[in-house]
């Protein structure tokens, strides 16, 4: 186990996780879905250490990276220098194997010397990405990296990440609404229910192909619908 969760609880002005648990094993990518609204980035944020106050333990066995729903970029930066920031300030100058990864995300070396507002938001993504596997981490926390981008966009980066993920040995937890792109990625998925949640169900999709994973979280989404209702 490299990250794990128990009993996790947290609510605003109302109750929104009311109890979750779940485990990452070291080298494994797991997907989390679950209605809008239910806790997801939320429970992201606990995983990450972001969140102050919430009931229940995170347990954390490695270095941790997250990247975000916005890119959360620096605009009077370049694409290489918001790459490189955090080894900047963490005194480390293995620069050239930060920008590598860029490269293998599909960034171009002409994005890289380019502002942000220049670049596609599909650029700017991929170099939200890029910061954070700079850092090398073991673990790497994803909202929503494959929402918003063009079909061709969606398919390079799902299969250069999930490429790096695996080459690097990183183990990593997406939350996304693209169903299809999150299936084809993942080795296991959680389902949250809606708030106050919990976690509904725990699919196992490792040497599954694409159409069968779709079909198992189908049937799982129509049985908690039917469940808990819409
Ligand atoms: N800082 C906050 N203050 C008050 N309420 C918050 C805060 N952060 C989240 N919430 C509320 O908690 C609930 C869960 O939000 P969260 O963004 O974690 O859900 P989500 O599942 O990621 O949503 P989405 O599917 O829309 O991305 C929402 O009702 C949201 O309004």
């Amino acid at each position: 186990m490299i990250l794990e969760a128990l009993g996790i609880r947290k609510g605003f002005s109302e109750l929104v996780l009311a109890d979750i648990s779940l485990r990452l094993e070291r080298g494994e990518i797991l997907g989390i879905v679950g209605p809008n609204s239910c806790g997801k980035t939320t429970l992201l944020r606990i995983l990450a250490g972001l969140e102050g106050y919430y009931e229940g333990e995170v347990r954390r066995n490695g270095s941790l990276s997250i990247v975000f729903q916005e890119d959360r970029l620096l605009p009077w930066k370049t694409l290489m220098e918001n790459i490189c920031l955090g080894l900047k300030y963490a005194g480390r100058r293995d620069i050239e194997k930060a920008l590598n990864y860029a490269r293998r995300l599909g960034i171009s070396e002409e994005d890289l010397r380019s502002f942000p507002r220049r670049v596609s938001g599909g650029t700017r993504r991929k170099a939200a990405i890029a910061r954070a596997l700079a850092l090398e981490p073991e673990i790497i926390l994803m909202d929503e990296p494959f929402t918003g981008l063009d079909f061709s966009t969606m398919v390079t980066l799902r299969s250069s990440l999930a490429d790096l993920l695996r080459e690097r040995g990183i183990s990593a937890i997406i939350v996304s609404h693209q169903l299809e792109d999150l299936l084809t990625v993942v080795d296991r998925c959680v389902v949250m229910t809606p708030k106050p949640s919990k976690i509904g169900a725990e699919l196992n999709m490792r040497g599954m192909g694409l159409e069968e994973r779709i079909n198992l979280l189908k049937d799982v989404l129509m049985r908690m619908v039917s469940d808990h209702g819409p």
